[in-house]
């Protein structure tokens, strides 16, 4: 079957799905405490989930990163992580994983390494227990800890996400740093974005931005610029002294869209065509108006990716946040 190739001859080949808009943590960049969810019946079901990943495998994509919300706290999710194995097995798809907060891992890890995940992306932004209460409001850091001990005992890859906050984790950057590496971890850190309202947080406040961490970073390591990317925001560098990798996702400092390969899945079956811009194409009526041919659901997706646009308009350099976006990262799947 044809490829899936946009306007500016990207080929786009990662789906990112948003399984649940729901979370057990109320992290402060991303929810506020008392967040409104969606009714259970506007989420797509676990079969129409198969349905709309599976065209997409069709269709020439080769990684999907199931997230959310929190992934792992929809109900059922191993059903479908399960019913993605099929096409791992078949080689369509080279890569299933997910992006999560850790809290359900010790129960889960064993079994997503059953279904064919091997890697797996952990949020954290602090390693002190009482900073990570009141990051994520409703967290609690030791259990988020057994969880990634458990992802590493069933022989998953993990890789430590963490959003970059002034004042908040500045003072754990080498910490964190040495943590990771002594756990043979990946550590990637992202510049907080202006997305959905949260109430009387003020991201501006927030923003760190990592051309200054990376600054520091360089007086105590010796850092060699990686040339891989996985067509994403993420820029990587080795540190010499470690062995590690690093990430810096800059999507407000640097300009990484030109050769985006993906698109992202809401769990109302929404298809944004980009992070960043609110354009967006309703799969679920595609798929729910034909249950007996898929045809129709083909047909929608590739007219939504001629749609794709070249980037986002994110703008933080007249200080004031333009370009932001008004629905949640929960809703989008971050
Ligand atoms: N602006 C922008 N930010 C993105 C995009 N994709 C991911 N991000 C940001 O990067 C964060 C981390 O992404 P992950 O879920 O860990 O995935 P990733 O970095 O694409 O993962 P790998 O490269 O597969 O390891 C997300 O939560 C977003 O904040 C994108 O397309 N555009
Ligand atoms: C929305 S969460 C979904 C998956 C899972 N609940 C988790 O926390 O990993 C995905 C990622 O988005 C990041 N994120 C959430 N809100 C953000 C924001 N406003 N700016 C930048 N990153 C954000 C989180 O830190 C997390 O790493
Ligand atoms: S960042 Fe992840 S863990 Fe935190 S509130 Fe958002 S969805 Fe939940
Ligand atoms: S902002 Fe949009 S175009 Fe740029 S990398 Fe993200 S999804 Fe792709």
């Amino acid at each position: 079957m044809e490829k899936l190739i946009d306007p500016f001859a990207r080929p786009i080949s990662y789906l990112r799905v948003s399984v649940t808009d729901r979370c057990d943590f109320r992290c402060v960049y991303c929810m506020s405490e008392n967040m409104s969810f969606l009714p259970k019946k506007e989420l797509l079901t676990l079969e129409e989930l198969d349905r709309l990943c599976s065209g997409f495998v069709r269709m020439g994509v080769e990684k999907l990163r199931i997230t959310g919300g929190e992934p792992l706290v929809r109900r059922n999710i191993l059903t479908f992580f399960r019913a993605m194995t099929r096409h791992l097995d078949s080689g369509a798809l080279k890569e299933l994983t997910l992006t999560t907060n850790g809290s359900q891992l010790e129960k889960f890890a064993q079994p997503l390494f059953d279904a064919g995940v091997r890697r797996v992306n952990i949020s954290a932004d602090t390693l002190d227990a009482d900073k990570f209460a009141q990051i994520t409001r409703w967290g609690r850091l030791p259990q988020v800890l057994r969880g990634i001990e458990a992802a590493q005992n069933a022989g998953l890859r993990v890789k430590l996400n963490a959003v970059a906050l002034r004042g908040f984790n500045e003072d754990e950057l080498l910490s964190m740093t040495e943590w990771c590496a002594a756990r043979d971890m990946d550590l990637t850190w992202i510049e907080v974005m202006p997305m959905g309202d949260i109430g009387n947080e003020d991201r501006l406040d927030q923003y760190w931005k990592l051309t200054d961490l990376r600054a520091r970073l360089a007086e105590h390591y010796t850092l060699t610029d990686l040339p891989e990317s996985t067509g994403g925001p993420a820029r990587y560098v080795r540190i010499e002294e470690t062995g590690q990798k690093v990430g810096f996702i800059t999507p407000l400092s640097h300009n990484f869209c030109e050769s985006c390969n993906r698109v992202r899945l809401t769990c109302t079956g929404e298809l944004f065509m980009c992070l960043g811009q609110e354009d967006n194409a309703d799969l679920r009526s595609a798929l729910r108006n034909h249950p007996g041919s898929d045809a129709p659901l083909e047909a929608a997706i590739r007219d939504a990716i001629r749609h794709k646009p070249r980037g986002h308009d994110f703008d933080y350099s007249r200080q004031t946040v333009d370009g932001r976006v008004s629905r949640h990262m929960s809703h989008t799947g971050g």
